[in-house]
């Protein structure tokens, strides 16, 4: 075919553990990621020239070779320079639905969902193993966003282990929409302040021991014990940002006191969420949070859990 549409779900990080820093200069985490269906769509046509081309009409997205569902492409026409030959360039179109630089891994899923698209188009017959290889390579989220669901991520997010679905919860999303928090300045600025309690050698027992920090988290998600969930939500990022971002920190607080299960920065942020039981219920914290913080470029979204990664539709 010559054309492919597909689907591209956000994530949320319901836990964010930094365990230490490795030697590639990235660091060791142990993250429990999660898929919500707030989601960008992707178009790809196939075009007569040798090129690839990207369109978007959010302005905040880059529309040249530093946007990652270009990368994409690219990493797949590197690779296989004669399918590129045969069907020639691909135009793809981003419908950005997630807020841009958010800690919602919009970039991320969008070179996912490329990946997935270009493996059809090109007819490489690419295995799930390979697809997440190439996924890695353009960036630690990729592979989670290309599988999707509910996923233990370690190593530097790139190893994953699914876990029961959680597609019966719900999400608050609240993001300032002038506001971006670069996701190396948050891990440089957590290193300078907390490197000193790093764990070295990420195979030592130290280190495993730390993993077990999300251990309940793993089991309160395996018992599907809602109320147990929304308490251990953890995020070490936050101890960076939250100083740094005092209307981050605000609405951090506004979401606290609304009797959601829980509440949480997503990723690098300033994306706060708060996991919430029904529709009905996020409707409700949405409307209180909303009466309490009156901001006009305070942006709001209510988005349902998703077991979903990667759709083609
Ligand atoms: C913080 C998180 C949490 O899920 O998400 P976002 O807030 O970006 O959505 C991720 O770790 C972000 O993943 P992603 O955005 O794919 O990161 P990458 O492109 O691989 O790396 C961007 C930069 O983040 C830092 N980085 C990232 C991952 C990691 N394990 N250690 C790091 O130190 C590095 O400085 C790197 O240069
Ligand atoms: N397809 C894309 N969608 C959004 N942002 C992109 C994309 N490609 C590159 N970017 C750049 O990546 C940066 C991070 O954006 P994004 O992936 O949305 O956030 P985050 O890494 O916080 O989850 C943005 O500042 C933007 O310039």
């Amino acid at each position: 075919m010559r054309s492919y549409s597909l689907i591209a779900p956000a994530k949320i990080n319901l836990y964010l553990e930094i365990i230490g820093d490795r030697a590639d200069g990235y660091h060791e985490l142990v993250m429990i990621l999660q898929s919500i269906d707030l989601a960008d769509k992707i178009d790809l046509r196939a075009i007569g020239t040798q090129s690839i081309q990207v369109h978007c009409e959010d302005a905040e997205v880059p529309q040249d070779d530093s946007n990652l569902a270009y990368r994409a492409a690219k990493l797949i026409a590197d690779n296989f320079p004669e399918r590129f030959a045969q069907f020639g360039g691909v135009e793809i179109n981003i419908k950005k639905n997630i807020p841009v630089a958010a800690g919602l891994a919009g970039g991320s899923t969008d070179a996912a969902a490329v990946l997935v698209g270009l493996d059809m188009m090109w007819q490489l017959g690419l295995t799930q193993p390979e697809l997440q290889d190439l996924a890695a390579k353009l960036g630690s989220d990729v592979p989670f966003c290309l599988a999707g669901g509910t996923a233990i991520a370690t190593g530097r997010g790139e190893e994953l282990d699914p876990l029961p679905s959680l597609d019966s919860l719900y999400v608050v999303l609240a993001k300032y929409r002038n506001l971006a928090v670069s996701t190396p300045w948050a891990y440089q600025t957590y290193r300078s302040q907390f490197g000193d309690t790093y764990i070295r050698d990420a195979n030592s027992l130290e280190a495993r021991a730390h993993r077990v920090h999300s251990g309940p988290m793993v089991q309160a998600i395996l018992n599907d014990n809602m109320g147990e969930i929304g308490k251990l939500l953890y995020n070490d990022l936050e101890k960076v940002v939250l100083p740094n971002y005092p209307e981050v920190l605000q609405l951090r607080k506004a979401f606290e006191r609304s009797g959601a299960l829980g509440t949480m920065m997503s990723g690098s942020g300033p994306t706060v969420f708060a996991l919430c039981q029904s529709e009905g219920e996020a409707q409700r914290i949405l409307q209180e949070v909303k009466r309490a913080i009156s901001a006009p470029d305070l942006g709001f979204w209510v988005s349902r859990l998703s077991k979903h990664g990667i759709q083609v539709i």
